[in-house]
């Protein structure tokens, strides 16, 4: 573990403090004015769509991509200028790595140890992910599941503070995608902080103190999973069949408009229905139903 002395980082200070955070393609804006700050110990998850910005932030708090503007601080140091002892104590699990295919699962993670300080056993690490049996096949022999999980084992083999995990159960199925999530929970019982990427909303609801809802490079909502599902409070809506026209009222006083459609009809009010939106109503609304025009699509 980090000394007092290896770590400046005040253990007050955010692990992770962004502020106007801008980066753009060409004439694409990825990242639009970005502003958040984790704290030390949390899980905090960043969900969007493909194409909200969430990689290009992740690359940029790790070093991998230089912001045009806006302050970034990640364990207390700037990512662009940070040295090999920084980033000794972060992990990342970035989309897509391909490396050193000629390697064995085995063979890789002693390679990535040998670079941390302070780093796990490899043979353990590759045990928690559940990829023994593959400890001796060549990386590009994995499935698409099995790499991404080695690339997990890659992320956390040094023991790393803070943790990056950009969209990491993309290609898991629904098992893996578990056990997964457990292993998560276990590294920050441990006291690391881990930053999510996901566009999978259950995973961030199942993992995430902090939930950060991003769309076009900026902000549209944050809050624990539970403030979230509370934005569809108070906000119920009812059908009915109205003389053959199908009546929908979103209300805050459900059984009210019922009462009063039990007076004008008695017995049965036709094709009565009541429904709470869900979480997943509501984070749609936030960024854009499916098929609806993002920014990515002009
Ligand atoms: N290297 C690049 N060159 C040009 N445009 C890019 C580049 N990387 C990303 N973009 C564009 O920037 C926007 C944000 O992309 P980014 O990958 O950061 O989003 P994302 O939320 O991670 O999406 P996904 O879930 O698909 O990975 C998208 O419109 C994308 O097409």
């Amino acid at each position: 573990m980090p000394t007092a002395a290896s770590s400046p980082t005040r253990p007050s200070a955010p692990a992770i403090d962004i502020r106007g955070l801008r980066k753009a393609y060409g004439p694409k804006q990825a990242v639009d004015g970005l502003d958040l700050r984790v704290e030390r110990g949390e899980i905090f998850a960043v969900l969007g769509p493909n194409g909200a910005g969430k990689t290009t932030t992740t690359e940029i708090l790790s070093g991998f991509r230089v912001a045009d503007s806006g302050e970034v601080s990640v364990l207390g140091a700037d990512p662009s200028h940070a040295g090999r002892a920084w980033r000794s104590r972060i992990g990342v699990v970035l989309q897509s790595t391909d490396d050193l295919a000629e390697l064995t699962v085995a063979e890789l993670v002693r390679q990535f140890a040998r670079y941390y300080p302070h780093s796990r056993d490899p043979d353990e690490v590759i045990d928690l992910v559940g990829l023994r049996d593959k400890a001796g096949v060549r990386t590009r022999g994995l499935s698409g599941g099995q790499r991404r999980r080695l690339d997990v084992v890659l992320g956390i083999v040094g023991r790393p503070e803070l943790l990056f995990l950009d969209e990491p159960t993309t290609g898991f199925d629904p098992q893996a995608r578990r056990s997964f999530w457990s292993l998560v929970r276990d590294l920050r019982v441990a006291g690391t902080t881990i930053w999510l990427t996901t566009h999978y909303l259950d995973e961030a609801e199942q993992l995430a103190d902090r939930v950060a809802v991003v769309r076009d490079g900026k902000v549209v909502a944050l809050d624990t999973p539970e403030g979230l599902s509370r934005l569809t409070a108070g906000r119920t809506q009812v059908r009915w069949d109205d003389g053959g026209t199908v009546r929908e009222e979103v209300t805050e006083r459900p059984t009210a408009l019922v009462r009063d459609l039990m007076r004008d009809h008695p017995g049965e009010v036709p094709g009565l229905e009541i429904r709470r939106p869900s979480l997943e109503d509501v984070y749609l609304e936030l960024v854009g139903a499916p098929g609806q025009d993002s920014e990515e699509d002009r």
